[in-house]
């Protein structure tokens, strides 16, 4: 299914995509107004098959895993600022990042809407540490689709040939488990997730690009 462009969210970015296929939709209610949104970056480390995590120790997200990232600071690029962050959270890495999606995430517990640009790598160097504010974490990658589903359904399985547990879809942002196994599957995308007081998804729009 093509991605009709007149039901593009609000806010969301899309310049130089021409061909968006949907991904999936969901939740009736309007988007949340953005009047502003503040620029992000989240990076992906990939390695033989295993996915690298943070858990976040404090801040907006604590207590969830996710990729390592930050706000983009004032006179830097944002690839700039994700390898800036991969090497701060983690003291001391350098990858090859590779620009592969764009996330507009709104919730009323924030005034600014977070632009985020997503980077991937499948290789780095230096040794993974600990930081003050992310527990580094390799977690196993299912190798299907239909594999990610069963995961997202049936948490904290544990991959029997690595011993490590799958991806923790249910201690990461609700909307991660919508566009991450796509990602994973080397899909660029963009979207947009709005969140509401409960702290769980009311709204979703992510869409495949070519
Ligand atoms: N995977 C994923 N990441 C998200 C979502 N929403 C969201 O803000 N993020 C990311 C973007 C950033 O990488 C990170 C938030 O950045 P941060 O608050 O840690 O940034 P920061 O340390 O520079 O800010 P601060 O603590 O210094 O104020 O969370 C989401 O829905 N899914």
């Amino acid at each position: 299914m093509s991605a009709n462009p007149a039901k593009i969210p609000p806010g969301l970015q899309h310049d130089g995509l021409e061909a968006l296929s949907l991904l999936c939709q969901s939740g009736s209610m309007d988007w949340l107004p953005v009047a502003k949104a503040k620029l992000y970056t989240n990076a992906f480390v990939r390695q033989d098959g295993k996915l690298l995590l943070g858990y976040k120790k404090r801040g907006f997200g604590k207590g969830l895993y996710n990729g390592f990232g930050g706000k983009v600071d004032k006179g830097e690029t944002p690839a700039e600022a994700a390898a800036r962050e991969l090497e701060g959270r983690l003291s001391g890495i350098t990858a090859q990042l590779e620009h592969r999606a764009t996330l507009l995430f709104m919730s009323p517990e924030i005034t600014e809407a977070a632009h985020i640009e997503v980077y991937y790598a499948e290789k780095f160097e230096g040794t993974v540490t600990e930081s003050e504010e992310m527990r580094p974490e390799w977690f196993a990658i299912p190798d299907t689709e239909a594999r990610h589903k069963d995961v997202i359904q049936n948490p904290k399985q544990v991959d029997d040939a690595s011993g490590l547990r799958f991806i923790p879809y249910d201690e990461m942002w609700e909307d991660d488990a919508l566009w991450l196994p796509a990602f994973l599957s080397g899909h660029r995308f963009i979207g947009r997730a709005d969140f509401g007081i409960d702290g769980h998804l009311q709204k979703s729009w992510f869409a495949l690009a070519s």
